[in-house]
């Protein structure tokens, strides 16, 4: 892995603009850079993914792949870990050593994400919840795990 690769979230499909709006402007505020695995269920352009951003966007180090696998290519060459968070994991991401470099892969609103990409997680890392609560916001959820990785490497 290159020695200088930043800490990432990755936004696997997402399809609601003002929760990607979101998720970026905290990529801008804490230091991650970002990348977007289309397609996506709305148009960049979106009025509501641009307010959720505001000018935050034009802060952020995106990246933008046109596929899973244009994603994954350029994710091997990086050497960098995919740390996956979902729903179904069993690790605490309070349990888990985050490193330099790592990609943070959120799944999409509606479904997750599927098997192929769950199996090319080198981790899998849940927040867990209170009984029958099926899931945070992806933007929470996304946050919450930003936070510790970025308590862990010190930069907090
Ligand atoms: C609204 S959830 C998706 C719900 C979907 N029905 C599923 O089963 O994955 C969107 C994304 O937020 C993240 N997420 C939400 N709650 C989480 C939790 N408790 N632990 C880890 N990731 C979570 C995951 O990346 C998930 O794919």
């Amino acid at each position: 892995m290159r020695p200088d690769a930043p800490l990432t979230l990755a936004l696997y499909q997402p399809d609601i603009p003002q929760n990607t709006g979101t998720m970026l402007r905290m990529c801008a505020c804490l230091g991650l850079a970002a990348a977007i695995i289309e397609p996506t269920g709305f148009p960049t352009t979106d009025r509501h993914f641009r307010r959720a951003g505001m000018d935050y966007l034009d802060h952020v180090r995106l990246g933008r792949h046109p596929s899973w696998s244009a994603f994954e290519a350029w994710r091997r060459e990086s050497g960098a870990r995919l740390v996956l968070l979902s729903t179904k994991a069993r690790l605490s991401y309070t349990d888990f050593e985050f490193a330099e470099g790592d990609i943070l892969l959120v799944g999409r609103e509606s479904a997750g994400v599927p098997e192929e990409v769950r199996q090319a997680a080198d981790a899998q890392i849940v927040i867990p919840l209170k009984n029958e609560m099926r899931s945070l916001n992806v933007a929470v959820a996304a946050a919450m795990v930003a936070g510790e990785a970025l308590r862990q490497l010190g930069r907090v």
